[in-house]
This record gives structure tokens, sequence and C-alpha cells, in this order.
């Protein structure tokens, strides 16, 4: 198991397919082109989207010249409006104040320091922001979101779950004796298996969950709206499934397991750090009790 805190560190680049990324163009988005939350977007579909540095903002931008809900962008028929959300440093699109106004493709709309475009057509222009989003957000080998990402997800995901008193888990899998594999079959076979059960991962995740590299051969997954019993049954499922999937290794059909860290949010455990840590514990526990097993943190 490994403990590194990093960015897992690949040299393969993938082109994005499948996975967790959405096909087809999309209507209109607004994208952080300058400052704080660069490269970050938001889709205008049906709902509004509130702008802002509060956490649980649609287009989270942590930055202090943001206001907590600093704009509203929504679809009006055909049109799209923003409408300033009284903040502190007023909405201004194309440097021009605004307290409510249409937007045109192109339009630049400036929070405090930050500055987002908002493209309205599903361009060439929007596929690039795509991409780049993509590439800033997921890990290349994989395609699941890489940890940077989800360590934004999950704070704004726990503060939502605080606020409101929702239930939250997080699960940790390793892979178990990955080092022998690689070893004896070599690094590229390697990430082959790492491949292979991100896979089997995306198939089991829905919905809210939302499922990431966080290390080298570590994954996690947060079940928003979960209880323990729940994350049991599902990561019992994961469990299974990887162990009866067959890994073709140096020709070979090969069996492979994983071991999964379960812990709930609770008094004491109310941040990422200690709910991280938790499911840690539980996860070291599972590999001393032998691997291929899911233990919870009480
Ligand atoms: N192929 C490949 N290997 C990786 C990558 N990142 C980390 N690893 C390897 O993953 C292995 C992790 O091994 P360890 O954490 O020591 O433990 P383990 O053999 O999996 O054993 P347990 O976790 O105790 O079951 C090391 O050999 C790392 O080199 C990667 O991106 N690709």
């Amino acid at each position: 198991m490994s403990t590194n805190d990093h960015e897992p560190i690949t040299t393969q680049l993938t082109m994005l397919s499948g996975g967790p990324r959405r096909s087809g163009p999309r209507s209109a988005c607004v994208v952080v082109i300058h400052g704080e939350g660069l490269g970050k977007r938001a889709d205008l579909e049906d709902r509004p989207v509130i702008v802002g540095r509060s956490q649980e903002a649609d287009l989270h931008i942590p930055h202090k010249s943001v206001s907590r809900q600093h704009c509203q962008i929504w679809r009006d028929g055909d049109a799209y409006r923003i409408r300033d959300l009284e903040a502190t440093n007023r909405t201004r699109v194309n440097d021009l104040p605004v307290t409510e106004t249409l937007l045109a493709d192109g339009d630049h709309i400036t929070l405090g320091e930050s500055i987002l475009k908002f493209i309205s057509h599903s361009s060439v222009e929007a596929r690039y922001h795509e991409e780049v989003y993509q590439l800033a957000t997921h890990d290349a080998l994989t395609e699941v979101y890489n940890r940077r990402h989800f360590v934004e997800l999950v704070d704004k995901e726990i503060a939502r779950a605080t606020r409101h008193g929702r239930p939250l888990v997080m699960c940790i899998i390793d892979v178990d004796l990955f080092k022998p594999v690689n070893d004896k079959y070599g690094h590229i076979a390697g990430d082959g298996v790492l491949r292979q059960m991100a896979a089997i991962l995306r198939g089991f995740v829905r919905g809210e969950d939302v499922a990431a590299r966080i290390g080298g051969e570590e994954f996690a997954v947060m079940l928003p709206e979960a209880g323990i019993d729940d994350a049991r049954a599902f990561a019992e499922r994961l469990r299974e499934a990887v162990a009866s999937a067959t890994f073709v290794l140096g020709g070979e059909p090969q069996r492979l397991t994983i071991s999964i860290g379960i812990a709930s949010l609770a008094p004491g455990r109310g941040d990422r750090s200690a709910l991280m840590k938790a499911a840690d514990a539980a996860l070291y526990r599972a590999k001393d009790e032998g691997r291929n097993r899911v233990c919870v943190e009480a």
C-alpha cells in the first residue's frame, strides 16, 4: 500500500474516451479564463448556476475578492442571463458593472480578480475548454478524477452534508500485492491492471458518487447520502467483482484482489483530513487481517 500523498505520476497520456466524460456537445457554459479557479467550468443547463466563494456554489472560486454568492447565470428560453447577487465587488460584464443583463457569446464576466468567459455555442473553443478541463480534473491513466479534483469535490460535499445534517461515507481502495505484479510483469502491465481496476470501479459508481485515483495504486470513492450499511454493501460488491475478474498478465489469466477501508462523517471526523485518516486506518486493518476484505472504522 502506498502512503504517497501526491498526485500519481504517470507518463502515459491517453485519449480521453468513455469513463466519466460526458459525450456530445454542450449548449452553453462559463469557463474561468483568468485568476483563481483557472480552467473551471460550469454548464448552463436547466438549473441556474451560482458562482461564488462558497463551497456550495455551483462554480466555486475560492478567492477573497469573490463574494460567497457573487452572481447567478441561467437560461431564459433561448437566451442566457446573468444577475449580480449584491456582491461586494460588483459583477462586471465586458468591464461594465451590471445588475442583470443578457449574455452574448464570448462575453467576459469579471468577479473580483477572476474572469470568466461565456461560450454559448458548441464551438471548437468550447471543446478546447472541455479538453483542458478534462486534463486538469482527471487522471490520465485511469480516466477517473485525479486527487486534486477529488479533494475539492469532497470538501464541497462535506460542507453540504454538515450544513444539512446528511450522511456521507468515504471508501479508500488499495490493490493488494501490487508491487509483485510490477516486479514480475513490468510497469506497463501494472498500468494495465490499474486501468482495468478503474473500469470495474466506474461500473459500480452511480449518481452522486465520486470516484478518483488518489495515489499510485490507491483509489477512493465518496458516497454522499449513504450510511455505513449501504457503503459496506457497495464495497463488498466491488471487492467481489474485482476478485472474480480476470487480469491477463504475461499472457496468462490471473486473479487480483483489493482491500477497502470505510469511514463515515461523524463527530470528531467532520473534515476531509480526519475522514480520510479514519478510512485509511480501516484500510490498514483490512491489509493486516489478510487483504481481500472490507473493514469499517467505527
Ligand atoms: N504500474 C504502476 N505501478 C505503480 C504506480 N504507482 C505506484 N505503483 C506501484 O505500486 C506498488 C505499491 O506497492 P506497495 O504499496 O508497497 O504495496 P503492495 O505490493 O500493493 O502490497 P499491499 O498494499 O500491502 O497489499 C509499488 O510497486 C509502486 O511502484 C503506477 O502509476 N503504475
